[in-house]
């Protein structure tokens, strides 16, 4: 029987994070991949060049129209950009006891756009972290939601007790905007155990989208079946793969390659 994981993002136009690269990743996964739209970006691999968010009651409605009829064994969050989405996120969440959730806490993009309100961070914090299973900041985020400049493997920690404090089962602070070897760390914490997740530091310039899908492999093994910390090991392999398979296109940063090993191979006609 296919699993269903449904994302509940921001489109990026260009097609490497967001809705675009969450999908990818679930068909990866062989996982059959739903959406609910916050906001679209028009965006590449250059930046963030506009973004319209889509009504409170319209996100609502398609995650009302997923769960109705197809159900979803997982759900990860990706660009929510205001309070309004937030607060309706999290009622439709609540409301159908969607358990599995692994919450990527967007709030810049790689070039620096916000991607996330002020107003709104108190409201995930308040919110939404509380029904996560897995929250995975990155540097910037982490340090926002933990009030700690991280810069080493020890401010990671004491960010990912305090992120812990604010209520998610567990918590992946990702070392990616860190420099040198802790490129490719990211470190876990459940309230009990402490692992570290380590793989090799790619040496790569097109890292666009890496975050939404290493969450949306996490969701995609979670809806498979695995339990939360295999979930996290299989999706940090994936993106590293992924990056090693990174797609030099455009001007500036360029997107993953979900679909590594068909690139070796294209189809013949
Ligand atoms: N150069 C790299 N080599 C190896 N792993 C990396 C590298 N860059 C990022 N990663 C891994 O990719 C995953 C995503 O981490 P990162 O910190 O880049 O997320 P992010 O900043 O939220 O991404 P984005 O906002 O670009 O989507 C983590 O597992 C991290 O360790
Ligand atoms: C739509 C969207 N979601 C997330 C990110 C973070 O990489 C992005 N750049 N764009």
């Amino acid at each position: 029987m296919i699993q269903i994981a449904l994302t509940i993002a921001g489109s990026d136009s260009g097609g490497g994070a967001g809705i675009q690269a969450d999908l990818k990743t679930f068909a990866f996964h062989r996982v059959h991949g739903a959406s609910a739209l916050t906001c679209i970006t028009a965006q590449n691999t250059l930046g963030v060049d506009r973004v319209q968010a889509l009504s409170p009651e319209m996100v609502a409605a398609q995650i009302d129209a997923v769960v109705g009829d197809l159900g979803a064994s997982a759900v990860k969050t990706g660009m929510l950009f205001n309070r309004e989405i937030i607060e309706a996120v999290t009622d439709s969440i609540e409301r159908w006891r969607l358990t599995e959730l692994v919450v990527d806490p967007v709030m810049v993009s790689r070039t620096g756009a916000r991607l996330l309100d002020d107003r709104a961070i108190a409201s995930l914090i308040e919110n939404l972290l509380p029904l996560a299973s897995i929250v995975t900041p990155n540097r910037y985020e982490a340090s926002i939601l933990s009030g700690i400049e991280i810069d080493s493997l020890e401010t990671m920690r004491e960010a990912a007790a305090i992120i812990h404090q604010l209520g998610p089962a567990a918590v992946l602070v990702k070392g990616g905007g860190l420099p040198g070897k802790l490129r490719g760390v990211d470190l876990w914490f459940d309230g009990q155990e402490w692992e570290t997740f380590t793989t090799k530091t790619v040496e790569t310039t097109n890292t666009h989208g890496t975050g939404c899908t290493l969450s949306a492999a996490i969701a995609a093994n979670l809806a498979l079946g695995a339990n939360r910390k295999t979930a996290v090991k299989k999706a940090k392999t994936y993106v590293t793969k992924a990056l090693e398979h990174a797609l030099a296109i455009g001007h500036g940063t360029g997107p993953v390659g979900h679909f590594y090993p068909l690139l070796a191979s294209p189809p013949s006609s």
